[in-house]
């Protein structure tokens, strides 16, 4: 829900942005255990995504809100979920959708010379369910 106050995440980096968007897509669970959601059915999702750093870009950027969103929405909005590659082997339950977004932001944060972490992606389904993803140790690699 745009504009409603989201669970914060505690992380170490003195920035923190957050960008509320939202798209329309239609998916089904394929598991006759999942009851009605086995069928074919529509949602528009909300969509946090909570950016966190340390450095900002020239512009005084951590990351351009505007292309956080066009890298989800331009993606998702108005298609069937199950027809992209990464809801083959994982369902698109609102769960691994967190975490596919997460993955997808992340991918492109990485290209960045600031390397911002994503820390946190909520995904409101439906009016009564959302989920939570956060990276374990605030997407920090320590390999
Ligand atoms: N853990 C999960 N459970 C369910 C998921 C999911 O992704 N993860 N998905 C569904 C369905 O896809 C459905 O879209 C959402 O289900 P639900 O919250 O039950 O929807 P309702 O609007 O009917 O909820 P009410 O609160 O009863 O109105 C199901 N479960
Ligand atoms: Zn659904």
């Amino acid at each position: 829900m745009l504009q409603q106050i989201y669970p914060s995440v505690q992380h170490p980096y003195s920035f923190e942005l957050n960008k509320d968007f939202n798209f329309s897509s239609a998916h089904y669970i394929p598991f006759e255990e999942a009851g009605k959601c086995h069928n074919v059915h529509g949602h528009t999702y909300f969509i946090n995504l909570t950016i966190a750093g340390n450095e900002l870009d020239e512009m005084g950027f951590l990351v351009n809100f505007s292309e956080l969103k066009s890298l989800i929405h331009g993606r998702y909005d108005h298609r069937l979920l199950n027809d992209f590659q990464e809801f083959q082997d994982n369902s698109p339950s609102t769960e691994q959708v967190a975490q596919t977004i997460y993955n997808i932001v992340q991918e492109s944060l990485d290209k960045r010379l600031n390397k911002p972490k994503c820390v946190q992606v909520f995904v409101r389904e439906t009016p009564t369910s959302y989920v939570v993803y956060r990276p374990a140790n605030h997407g920090v690699d320590h390999a």
